[in-house]
């Protein structure tokens, strides 16, 4: 059999795939907000075993139009926005810095379910991106302190060295933190909620909002407030 031919014989999805969970005959009766149906959809992931289903697709554009996508997990979500974490000083960092313009995107094949969510990102002021980074498991504050990420390695052993150096500096400072690290919340102008079915095609839920009626970023991301709300439009879209 080719590749081609094996690519072809594999299945997407699992049989029994779930409802969309909203009567889409009736959108006002839809939660009000796109964080709420989120974080509906989340527990359901979670309930169904999917591997981590906080690890999404963050893609960038850098300030010449040119598209970067790598994943991520997702730190939390509030009113404000999908939040995320990395250094500053990575192309992801410097894509934000010359185009605030991003896109998360999860996929949960276990359900049958995509949520795509597009907007803004911000660097969350204060001190969140020092609070998450102190909230790391050890090897993960060891690797963030190595810094470079992303710039060419000379070999395995240099990289080796430096993370056994900084393994020792995490364990005997657990409040070291490196001073790139950034906290972002992607302020959400479209989500949009894809579900496929066994036997009835696909449907696809989108949310619309104006971005000027978002409010100010909080200094942490701790307080999951789904009650300050943004107008949203609910439209249905043709799969
Ligand atoms: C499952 C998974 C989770 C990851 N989580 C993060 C994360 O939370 N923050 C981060 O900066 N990189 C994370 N990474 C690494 C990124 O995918 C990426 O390699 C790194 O951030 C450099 O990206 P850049 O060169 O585009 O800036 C993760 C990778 C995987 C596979």
């Amino acid at each position: 059999m080719t590749f081609r031919d094996r690519l072809r014989a594999l299945p997407t999805f699992p049989p029994g795939l779930p409802p969309f969970g909203v009567d889409l005959d009736d959108l006002d009766a839809a939660p009000a907000t796109p964080q709420a149906l989120f974080t509906r959809w989340f527990d359901d992931a979670l309930a169904a075993g999917v591997g981590a289903p906080h690890a999404a697709t963050l893609s960038t554009a850098d300030a010449g139009g040119r598209v970067h996508a790598r994943t991520l997990v997702l730190k939390d979500v509030t009113a404000d926005g999908w939040w995320f974490a990395g250094h500053a000083a990575s192309p992801k960092g410097h894509d934000l810095t010359a185009n605030p313009h991003a896109s998360l995107t999860f996929f949960w094949r276990d359900l049958g379910r995509q949520v795509r969510v597009q907007g803004s990102a911000r660097p969350a002021g204060g001190d969140a991106g020092a609070a998450d980074f102190r909230a790391r498991p050890e090897g993960s504050r060891a690797a963030g302190l190595v810094g470079h990420q992303s710039e060419p390695l000379g070999s395995p052993a240099e990289y080796r060295h430096a993370f056994a150096e900084r393994l020792e500096e995490a364990r005997a400072d657990p409040g070291a933190v490196a001073p790139t690290w950034t906290a972002w919340t992607l302020v959400p102008a479209e989500v949009e909620f894809w579900q496929a079915s066994d036997d009835k095609g696909q449907a696809r839920l989108r949310y619309r909002s104006s971005p000027a009626t978002s409010g100010a970023t909080p200094a942490t991301p701790t307080t999951t407030s789904m009650t300050t709300m943004n107008p949203w439009t609910k439209e249905l879209l043709w799969p």
